[in-house]
């Protein structure tokens, strides 16, 4: 999944992009009747869906047959419906998954709650420490829907009315999806953050609280098959951390960040996002996400952050200057896990340079992003290929953390004592002189 919510209002007129060629067609299919809040009906699987009719008096509405569909868990009664406004093929790409859906995985004892902050609405807190890696929250999402909808696009319209048309396309759209949730899901949708008033109430809570999702469309990269996906938690998430004064233990400061300290991962197979800590968190730490590309200068971010009404004070962007050179540098970070990588983990100058790389990550607290997890990887590799399996264990385990993030699986390298170490293809590769 890529990280991030919607961007900017600039972003998001983009990402209705060029009209699909094909039929024309609107939405005339009645809303279904409400899902009545009934348990067994959960359990029937995916109860309801219906496609969308062609209008071909409705030549400027959507131009591909959107799904609406219910996706119910398999799990206890109260799990969430999530509310899909699909692509054609989006439903099949999940429900060919072995066991669909999965249950969701909770941590043991509850890890957050919702507070509000001074100047930014409400936002989530830890209330016990966490650990990097550490399992926050699971959920499935109220709703999930194209970024922007597919529609037709006459000839001389222009790129301003293609955007209203897309935008009251999306919100006929959401407005059936809403009419299909349980009570206690629409409410939990109407009481989020609404930073894009301009667009209107139902589109603007969807455009301020709605996380990018990828991969979902079969045969379509890029903007035009992402999904956007609002949920009941995640998406209280801040973009800037402050400590709250909780249980006497912490006063209230204000934090650095364009540095999230947490992250997400989807999970296909329970329809869900996971959302996990990338470095340790204290309790009463403000739970943060990133709204947009930190590896980005501050002004790049400062214009994508306008588009949530909003100008992030963080430490990162009051000292651009320091912060973006460092920032710069972490960037040209991917050449060098490359030419260690060219060079078969056998050269300790490259070694000593990707340390020095990590160490400027976590100086800029920026954990969470994927070159960190690359540069463990080759440090990893470097070491076994060394013939260091303790060495080698210690960035394993660090790389095991990063549940966020799709990587090898490691858990056979934890132990220093693995008879996988001496089995492993770059086991003593790389002579120590
Ligand atoms: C996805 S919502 C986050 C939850 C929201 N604070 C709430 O009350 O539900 C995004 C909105 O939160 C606010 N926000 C998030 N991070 C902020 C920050 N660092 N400073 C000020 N406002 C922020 C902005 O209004 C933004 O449009």
């Amino acid at each position: 999944m890529k990280r991030g919510f919607l961007n900017s209002s600039k972003a998001k007129a983009r990402t209705l992009g060029p009209a699909p060629s094909g039929n024309s067609s609107g939405s005339t299919t009645e809303p279904l009747p409400l899902e009545p809040n009934a348990p067994a009906r959960l359990l029937e699987g995916l109860a309801t869906d219906f496609g969308f009719e062609q209008d071909p008096s409705s030549p400027n509405s959507a131009v591909i047959n959107m799904r609406h569909t219910s996706l119910p868990s398999n799990g206890p009664p109260d799990e969430p419906v999530s509310q899909c406004i699909f692509y054609p093929g989006s439903k099949e790409v999940l429900t060919e998954l072995p066991g669909f859906p999965q249950p969701l995985m909770h941590p043991a004892t509850p890890t957050f709650c919702v507070a509000t902050f001074s100047g930014k609405g409400m936002g989530l807190v830890s209330t016990r420490a966490l650990k990097m890696g550490d399992l926050i929250l699971n959920e499935r999402p109220l709703l999930l829907a194209p970024q922007a909808m597919p529609i037709y696009r006459p000839k001389n319209c222009t790129d301003q009315e293609h955007l209203q048309r897309g935008l009251a396309e999306l919100e006929k759209h959401i407005k059936i999806a809403l009419e299909r949730m349980r009570p206690a899901s629409r409410a939990a949708y109407l009481s989020l953050a609404n930073s894009c008033k301009k667009e209107g109430l139902i589109v603007g809570l969807f455009l301020t609280n709605g996380l990018e999702l990828a991969g979902l469309r079969p045969g379509v990269q890029g903007p035009a098959g992402n999904y956007s996906a609002v949920c009941k938690d995640i998406s209280r998430l801040n973009h800037r951390q402050v400590r709250v004064a909780m249980k006497n233990l912490l006063t209230l400061t204000v934090l650095a960040s364009c540095s999230p300290n947490a992250s997400t991962s989807f999970d296909m197979a329970s329809f869900s996002y996971r959302l996990y800590a990338v470095r340790d968190i204290a309790a009463g730490e403000e739970l943060t996400y990133q709204y947009t590309d930190v590896e980005v200068p501050a002004s790049e971010r400062r214009k994508v952050l306008k588009g949530y009404d909003f100008v992030c004070a963080c430490s990162a962007c009051k000292d651009a200057p320091a912060s973006d050179a460092r920032r710069a540098t972490i960037a040209s970070g991917e050449s060098l896990c490359r030419a260690l990588i060219e060079k078969s983990f056998a050269d300790d100058a490259l070694v000593a340079k990707c340390r020095a790389h990590i160490a400027l990550i976590l100086k800029e607290g920026l954990e969470h992003i994927i070159l960190h997890g690359s540069l463990i990887r080759v440090l990893m590799y470097a070491h076994i290929c060394r013939s260091d399996a303790k060495g080698a264990s210690e960035w394993a385990t660090k790389l095991d953390n990063f549940r966020w993030e799709n990587h090898e699986d490691v858990r056979a390298l934890l132990d220093p004592a693995s008879p996988a170490y001496k089995k492993h293809h770059f086991w003593g590769t790389v002579t120590v002189r």
